[in-house]
């Protein structure tokens, strides 16, 4: 249902009482003002995005045609990169600059850490993902295989004390590595004790021995001779060591440390975009009302766990004495920044005077950032304050090249002036997700320079985009192939090398991408490393044990030490980039190979599409074919259709083949949903699955989705099903 609010537009009506009922009363803006501008703004922009969408296909068709044309032929890198040249693909990147961001938080600045990301639409999750600045490492060895889970160290209904113990030892193991003491092992201590500034470990013998590092000590709470917390600091990270002799593990402990709290996930992104499945207004009013409930630090979720109610609320900031006596305040939560969508959508929300819906991501920068403003009206001593320095952080994914982004920082100007605040308060992250984006990033962050905050390699998309874009120059690799190539380490280098070079130490971060494989910790903990590694200041992790364990990769790995040593390496490759993992001309898959790479694909798409259409969930954990589960979300069931899309187009595979694996498939995936609750089985009665049907079209229509994005027909089949629950 629609009201006509103003002259020129329409506004959905419980989006229009939202706005004006519960969010902009918290605000000193007119709302007769407010709508006015809003419709303007919209007004003037969204025929500024749509010729920037019209821009996109022209490019696509450009490159369909220019490998259509040289189909059969070597492959000649100089003139594929002249050609993008002249077509406007490829731009000229301009004299050296560096950013002028500034008044950003210290999370995004100087903090490297774990950058966790959640599904705002989910509140339980949410509101997690928000506390989760601070983990217990104890409880994340313990319920993860970072303890390997055999012989006797498998946890079970009760607490199993041999793993309990291998726990303790893994943790005093990281102590020893990151915190030594002068003399001796933490393993021996037998007390902490503050001794004037310093920290001391007491040993059963009567010694006592000081930190090796005793500027590592920041504070305790409790008595300076029997503290309750140890809070120690390294690479601008704390931890705290939380004793009590009482506890359940401290009792049992020499030193009664009951519990290691690291500080983890010190930026959560709240998810607007590719894990949520928001598709009408009253989507997007839920997903806007968490929003503003962890702005105004007042949402909270109950929920049923381990046979109680639980109640989940925002935790409050962290308080202990320093070393002088002095307060120290740490942050409770991560600091939270906000991904929008990106440009290709509309929604329901606001259409024109001809019922031409706005573009989502007009609407979402507009009311993401009416809300977060409500932040920077709070005073130093709130308890629970999102950014300090008067910024509100924006994620702006799916971005193609320069004039995209010159688009998305003149939106947040508008924004600015729409709502009154001062100039570059909303600040950026930019997706380098898109292949015209990587090729043209340093062109990218010049248009953003006053408000940058990160840069992120985000590869899901990027291999998606790799494939759409070069859909017709021959058949890719299989996926797991495709990561091994050329093309994607010199991505990953060449985001970093464009960073540092441009100067975003200090004011803004350089991340790397999600781990999705969310149960297989113990290899994350072996592999993740290599992004702090790699110079990035923060990673993605998907659940907040993840961001407790990835932290210790961060008090391994110096990166803002490391990142004035990689500012002199030679620099990644443009040839690089561009050469596309496809497989040779001469090469062949058998045809287990191909069956085994489609079941894979396959199981995944439906896994996910199922939960998408049918229950609305935008993100989920599904098992692949070694029933390792799997996060999926947009961006990999853009990768998973797109990758058959382009098999199809080339004959390594064909209709009937994908149609059958799709049905042997939906039986399994029907299978492993059997407990699912609410679940519409799909192999039964493919036809009348609407969900089925999506999976389908996302891979049959999959050549002709716009850069082979998967929202147009989640969102159109989602809207079915809502639709049939109506009636
Ligand atoms: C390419 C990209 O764009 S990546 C970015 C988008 N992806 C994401 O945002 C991934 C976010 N992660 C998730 O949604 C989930 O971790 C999934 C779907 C992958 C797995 O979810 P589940 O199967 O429910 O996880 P699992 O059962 O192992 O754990 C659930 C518990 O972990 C918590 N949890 C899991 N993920 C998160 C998260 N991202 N933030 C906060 N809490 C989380 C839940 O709150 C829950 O704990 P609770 O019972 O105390 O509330
Ligand atoms: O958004 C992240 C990605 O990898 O895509
Ligand atoms: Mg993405």
């Amino acid at each position: 249902m629609t009201m006509p609010a103003q002259q020129n537009s329409q506004i959905h009506q419980g989006f229009y009482r939202f706005i004006n009922e519960e969010v902009l009363p918290a605000t000193e803006l007119n709302p007769v003002t407010f709508w006015q501008g809003f419709e303007q703004l919209v007004d003037d922009l969204s025929p500024v995005n749509q010729s920037l969408l019209d821009t996109r296909e022209r490019l696509q068709q450009q490159i369909d045609h220019y490998h259509n044309q040289h189909q059969g032929e070597r492959f000649d890198t100089a003139h594929y990169q002249k050609f993008l040249q002249d077509i406007g693909y490829l731009r000229d990147q301009g004299d050296d600059f560096t950013i002028e961001t500034s008044n950003v938080d210290d999370e995004i600045a100087t903090i490297a850490g774990p950058q966790l990301v959640v599904p705002i639409a989910n509140e339980r999750f949410a509101l997690n993902a928000a506390n989760a600045r601070w983990g217990s490492l104890y409880d994340a060895f313990y319920g993860t295989d970072v303890i390997p889970r055999v012989n006797g160290l498998k946890p079970g209904k009760r607490f199993n004390e041999a793993r309990g113990n291998a726990v303790i030892k893994q943790a005093k193991d990281f102590l020893d590595r990151v915190f030594p003491l002068e003399q001796g092992s933490h393993h021996n201590v037998s007390a902490y004790v503050v001794y004037y500034k310093h920290l001391l470990a007491c040993f059963p013998d009567g010694s006592q021995s000081g930190l090796h590092t005793p500027c590592q000590f920041a504070g305790l709470t409790g008595h300076k001779e029997e503290p309750t917390a140890i809070l120690l600091q390294n690479n601008g990270l704390h931890i705290e060591l939380t004793i009590n002799r009482k506890g359940a593990i401290g009792q049992h402990d020499l030193a009664g440390i009951n519990d290691i709290l690291m500080e983890s996930a010190v930026t959560t992104i709240m998810d607007f975009e590719d894990s949520v499945a928001t598709v009408d207004a009253e989507d997007k009013i839920h997903a806007y009302r968490n929003w503003l409930g962890l702005i105004r630090g007042d949402l909270h979720a109950s929920f049923q766990k381990g046979g109680s109610t639980q109640l989940r609320q925002m935790h409050k900031d962290r308080f202990y004495t320093g070393k002088n006596g002095e307060e120290i305040r740490l942050h409770g939560r991560s600091l939270l920044l906000c991904r929008n969508v990106g440009l290709l959508m509309t929604n329901e929300l606001v259409a024109n005077k001809h019922g031409l819906q706005a573009p989502e991501g007009i609407v979402d920068a507009v009311v993401t950032c009416l809300i977060a403003m409500q932040d920077l009206q709070k005073q130093d001593n709130d308890s629970i304050r999102n950014s300090r320095s008067g910024s509100i952080y924006i994620v702006k994914p799916k971005m193609h090249g320069p004039d995209e982004v010159a688009f998305s920082c003149n939106l947040f100007e508008r924004v600015e002036q729409l709502l009154g605040l001062p100039e570059n308060t909303i600040k950026i992250g930019i997706m380098d997700e898109e292949r015209r984006t990587t090729v043209n990033l340093k062109a990218c962050i010049r248009e953003a320079k006053q408000r940058l905050c990160f840069i992120n390699t985000g590869f899901l998309d990027r291999t998606g985009d790799e494939i759409h874009t070069s859909m017709q120059a021959g058949a890719f690799l299989p996926k797991g192939a495709i990561k091994e190539q050329v093309w994607i380490k010199a991505y990953e280098n060449w985001n970093v090398d464009i960073g540092l070079a441009c100067g975003l130490p200090g004011k803004a971060q350089i991340g790397k991408g999600m781990w999705a494989m969310p149960d297989e910790m113990a290899q994350m903990m072996k592999t993740k490393i290599d992004h702090p590694r790699a110079g990035a200041n923060t990673a993605w992790v998907p659940s907040p044990t993840a961001a407790t364990l990835h932290a210790l990769h961060y008090h391994d790995v110096d990166v803002f030490d490391l990142q004035q040593s990689l500012q002199q390496r030679s620099k990644a490759k443009l040839a690089d980039i561009l050469t596309i993992p496809l497989m040779a001309a001469d090469q062949t898959l058998s045809h287990e190979d191909v069956e085994r790479e489609l079941e894979n694909n396959i199981q995944g798409i439906l896994g996910y599409v199922v939960r998408w259409i049918d229950l609305g969930i935008g993100c989920s954990k599904v098992p692949d074919i070694n029933h390792v589960g799997l996060m999926e979300d947009r961006a990999t069931l853009r990768i998973s259709s797109q990758h058959i899309a382009n098999w199809l187009e080339h004959g390594i595979c064909n209709d009937a083949q994908v149609q059958k694996v799709m049905l042997r498939m939906a039986a399994i995936v029907d299978e492993q949903n059997a407990t699912t609750e609410n679940y519409q089985p799909m192999a039964t009665a493919p036809d009348k699955s609407i969900a089925f049907q999506a999976a389908r079209a996302l891979i049959f229509e999959g050549k002709h989705q716009p850069s082979g994005y998967t929202e147009p027909l989640l969102h159109h089949y989602r809207l079915l099903v809502k639709q049939q629950a109506r009636q």
